[in-house]
Formats: structure tokens, sequence, C-alpha cells
């Protein structure tokens, strides 16, 4: 039976470090500032916003909520994104994702500052992830994954690590913080011929297909580290992983469950991104 990484501990254990630099800001006289914007309301945004909060509050960060009617015009939306790069005591900004569909989400990529851009969206951060380069933010949930799996000591340099999923706020940013830290990775996606057989290779195996129970017993190798990045919630509101956590967790030596898994370390990594902007916009001033 695979240990279960949790995300409680990993999220508790972030809290110390994150709480010191916290309180050195607010002797430098900086409150550390979140602003979320979310366009309408969204269940999941209403759940990260909600986690996100209770995170921010814990750890002594502000946070406040921008909300605009799901209807907003796309000018207006843009102007409300340009007020807070603009807004001095805002450190961070979280924009929720997907927007509604008549938004332009490319043109707003392209308008926040990529100094507050927490979430790693806008092509600069993007940029940053692919090079290596860590002044930048890379998306909270990828990031999370690398903090789940350093928290449990899971060595990561020359290991088979296999991602099934590309997209860009999970799968293609998480393997390239994946290759910064040597590990030698595959990206799987829904035209990747013998899935099962590629899967039942990884050393280290990272759901994030958004697929309820795709990876099944037979997909993973004996002793696999198991990272279950999905969030799927059925018609009764039940949240399901990417993995059937019961028979996977026969065959893992470790296996992240969902709730409580990697999802619950997100906010922690949106708080820490808040500190290191906050930190980062103190000393260059
Ligand atoms: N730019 C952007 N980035 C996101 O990462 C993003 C987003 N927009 N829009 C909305 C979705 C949804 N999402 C969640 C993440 C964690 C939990 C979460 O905390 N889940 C807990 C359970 C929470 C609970 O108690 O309900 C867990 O997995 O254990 C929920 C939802 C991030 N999203």
């Amino acid at each position: 039976m695979g240990i279960v990484m949790k995300g409680a501990d990993v999220a508790n254990a972030m809290k110390e470090e994150l709480l010191q630099r916290v309180a050195g800001l607010k002797e430098k006289g900086v409150s550390p500032c979140l602003a979320i914007l979310r366009v309408g309301a969204r269940p999941d945004d209403l759940a990260y916003e909600r986690g996100a909060k209770k995170r921010m509050e814990l750890l002594g960060i502000d946070c406040r909520t921008v909300e605009l009617p799901r209807d907003i015009r796309q000018e207006i939306f843009e102007e409300k994104l340009k007020e807070l790069n603009e807004d001095g005591r805002v450190h961070g900004i979280l924009l929720f994702r997907p927007l509604p569909g008549h938004l332009n989400e490319e043109a707003a990529k392209r308008i926040v500052d990529p100094g507050k851009d927490m979430d790693g969206m806008c092509p600069a951060n993007v940029a940053k992830v692919f090079a290596g380069d860590d002044t930048g933010y890379a998306p909270c949930t990828a990031e999370a994954v690398i903090e789940l799996l350093d928290h449990y000591k899971i060595p990561l340099s020359g290991k088979r690590v296999v991602v099934v999923g590309r997209s860009m706020v999970v799968g293609r940013p998480l393997s390239m913080l994946l290759l910064k830290r040597h590990a030698t990775v595959t990206i799987c996606h829904t035209r990747t011929r013998d899935l099962p057989g590629v899967c039942r290779e990884a050393e280290i195996l990272v759901a994030a297909a958004g697929k309820a129970r795709m990876i099944t017993q037979d997909m993973v190798g004996e002793q696999a580290v198991v990272a279950d990045v999905g969030i799927n919630v059925d018609e009764e509101g039940n949240m399901w992983g990417d993995v059937d956590f019961e028979t996977v967790q026969e065959q893992a030596s470790h296996i992240s469950p969902v709730p409580r898994g990697v999802g619950s370390i997100t906010t922690s990594v949106l708080a820490k991104h808040v500190v290191q902007a906050a930190e980062r916009q103190t000393d260059n001033e």
C-alpha cells in the first residue's frame, strides 16, 4: 500500500517560512496584498477563492476580490485589470480562468503586469518558466506538484517522469519545472499511442488530464510515485481526481489523494508568490 501524500502536511510545512517572510515585510511597513479578479461566479472559481482567502488570512496577507459581472465588456474588463497593475498597494493579481467566452483571454494575458502575474499566465512568465529562470512566476498548480514531491523527499534528478496532459496551466509548465530539476520528462496527451504502456514505464507519474479516474492500476508501474492534479466534479458535486485511487494505491509507493492533495497546496504556492512579489517590489524601490 502506497504512502498517502497529504496536501495539508505540505501546506503546514510551507506556513512557517511564509509567516516569517510576511513578518519581515511588515517590519519594513509593507503589507503584502493579493487582488483576485473574478468575472461572474463559476463554482470552481468560488471554491478556489474561498481556499485562497482562508490561506492568505492565516498568513497575514491582505486579499481583496474585484468582482465583475459575467457580461462585462472587454474594454471595462481591461480597464479594471490595468487599475490593479497600477495600484501600488497591490503586489499580486490572480485572474480566474477560463474567462467567459465573449472575453479575450489572450489580450488579458498581455495586459497583466508580469511582476504581479501570480499564476504565470503572461508571455514573459511563460518564457521564464521555459528558460528555467526563477525570477518569474509559474502557474501555482504546476509548482504545487514540485512542492509535494520535494516535501515527501522524492528525488527528481535522472528520474523517468511521465506527465499526462499538455495544458498551459499544468502539463507544459510542470514539465519544464521537472526538466529544470533534471528529470527525464515524457508529455502524454489524447493522441499518445499506447498510453498505458508509456505510463507503466514512469517512476513518477503525474495525472493532469482532467478526466475522472482515467489512470487505472494497469497503467502504473510497481512502486511508482503518483501525483494526481485532477479536479473533476460530478453531477452530485463529488470531487474526483484523474487517478482511480483505491486500486492504484495498491501498486504505488506514494500517491496523492483528491481532494486534500495537490489542490490544497495550490493556495500556499499562491501565497508564496505574493510574498515573493512584495519582496521584489520592495527591494526595487
Ligand atoms: N487562473 C486560475 N488558476 C487556477 O488555478 C484556477 C482558476 N484560475 N480558476 C478556478 C480553478 C479551480 N481551482 C481550484 C484549485 C484548488 C481547489 C482546492 O482547494 N481544492 C481542495 C478542496 C477545496 C474544498 O474544500 O472545497 C482540495 O483539492 O483538497 C479548488 C479549485 C483553481 N483554478
